[in-house]
C-alpha cells in the first residue's frame, strides 16, 4: 500500500509538478527504522531498493538533507516533526547509521498534551462536537503562543514573537501569554516518559548526547560543535539555547555544544533536498535510469549517501 501510495507521489511530482528527473536528481529519503505493531523494526534495506525501482533515484536520510540545507556536511541534526523525533550525526556526509536514533513523538504529542494542561489549568472544556476545531486551536496556540523554558531561570524567557497578548479558545476562555502551561508545554521533548506517560523514552537531549558519543572520540568535537535543529516542532522560541544548556550538562566537560537552526526548520528537508539535487560532487552518488536497467534495483545500496563509514 505504501508503495502505491510513493508511486502516486512519484507521478505526482513528474505529471503534475512537471519535474523533470532526466535532467536533476530526485533526492528521497526514508526512515532508518518503521513500527509494526508494538514492535519496532530496522527499516529493510529492499525498501529502498524497491524506492529505487520506482523513481530510479538516489535514497538519502531527512536529517543528512537537514544538514545540506546549513551548507554543511558534519555535524549532529536533531529532526522532531509531527510524529517522530530523531537525532542524526553525520561526518563529511555521511550518515553514521548505528548512532542515530528515533523516537516516536513529535508535535502532534505535544498538542495533545497542550490539551490536558489547559484542561487542568484554565478549565478548557473542549467540544468534541465540533469535529477538529478543538484540534486546530490547540495546534494554533502551540504555534503562535508556546516557548521553551530555560535551565537557567535568570534567564529571560524569550517569549513568542508570533504572539499577541491573548488567544481566545473555542469555549470562550482567554489566554494570556505569560501563561505558565504556555512554557510548560515543549518539555514533553525533554521529558517524554513523564510528561507523556511514554514509558522509557528518552528526551531529545539524551537521544543527542547518545548519538554523540556513540561515534568515534576522534570527531566527537565536530559533531558537538555543529548541532542542528530541523523540523516544525524545534520553531519554539528559546529552543536553540535551552538544547545547548541541556547537551552541555550531559556532555563530558571537554566537548562544546553549539546549537543553531535552520532557518526554516518544517522545511529544512526540501531545501536540503534542492541544494543535493544541485550539487556537482554528490550528483555522482545518484543512480541513473541507464545503471538502473543495467545492474537493477540494488545497484542503489552502492550510491546512496546515507551509507556508514565503517571506520566511525
Ligand atoms: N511555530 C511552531 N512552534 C511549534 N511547533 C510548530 C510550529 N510550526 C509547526 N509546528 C509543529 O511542527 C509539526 C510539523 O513539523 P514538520 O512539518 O517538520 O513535520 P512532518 O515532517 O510532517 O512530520 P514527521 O516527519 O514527524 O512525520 C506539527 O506538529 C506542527 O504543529
Amino acid at each position: 500500500m505504501a508503495f502505491q501510495l510513493l508511486a502516486f507521489i512519484y507521478q505526482c511530482v513528474t505529471q503534475e509538478l512537471a519535474a523533470r528527473p532526466a535532467s536533476t536528481g530526485v533526492p528521497m529519503h526514508h526512515f532508518s527504522e518503521v513500527r509494526v505493531g508494538s514492535v519496532r523494526e530496522t527499516c529493510p534495506h529492499k525498501n529502498a531498493a524497491h524506492c529505487a525501482e520506482l523513481a530510479y533515484a538516489e535514497v538519502a536520510h531527512s536529517g543528512s538533507l537537514a544538514l545540506y540545507a546549513t551548507n554543511s556536511r558534519t555535524g549532529l541534526v536533531i529532526e522532531v516533526g509531527d510524529g517522530v523525533a530523531q537525532t542524526v550525526p553525520l561526518y563529511d556526509s555521511y550518515m553514521i547509521f548505528n548512532a542515530v536514533k528515533r523516537r516516536d513523538f513529535g508535535g502532534r504529542d505535544l498538542t495533545a498534551y497542550l490539551g490536558e494542561l489547559l484542561r487542568t489549568e484554565v478549565g478548557y472544556k473542549p467540544d468534541n462536537s465540533k469535529g477538529d476545531v478543538d484540534w486546530r486551536a490547540l495546534t494554533a496556540v502551540k504555534e503562535s503562543m508556546c516557548r521553551v523554558r530555560q535551565r537557567d531561570t535568570t534567564n529571560h524567557e524569550d517569549t513568542n514573537p508570533a504572539a499577541s497578548g491573548t488567544y481566545q479558545l473555542p469555549d470562550g476562555k482567554v489566554l494570556h501569554r505569560e501563561q505558565d502551561c504556555l512554557a510548560q508545554c515543549a518539555e514533553a521533548l525533554f521529558q517524554p516518559a513523564r510528561l507523556l506517560k511514554r514509558d522509557e523514552e528518552e528526551g531529545i537531549q539524551k537521544m543527542a548526547t547518545d548519538s554523540i558519543l556513540a561515534c568515534s572520540r576522534d570527531i566527537l568535537k565536530d559533531l558537538a560543535g555543529n548541532i542542528v535543529l530541523s523540523g516544525g516542532s524545534m520553531l519554539f522560541p528559546g529552543m536553540c539555547r535551552r538544547v545547548e544548556q541541556e547537551l552541555q550538562a550531559l556532555l563530558p566537560s571537554t566537548i562544546k555544544a553549539a546549537v543553531s537552526r535552520v532557518a526554516s526548520p518544517a522545511y529544512a528537508a526540501f531545501t536540503g533536498g534542492s541544494i543535493v539535487a544541485s550539487m556537482p560532487d554528490l550528483q555522482k552518488t545518484f543512480m541513473t535510469k541507464a545503471e538502473y536497467e543495467e545492474y537493477g534495483a540494488a545497484f542503489i545500496h552502492t550510491r546512496s549517501v546515507s551509507l556508514t563509514k565503517p571506520q566511525l
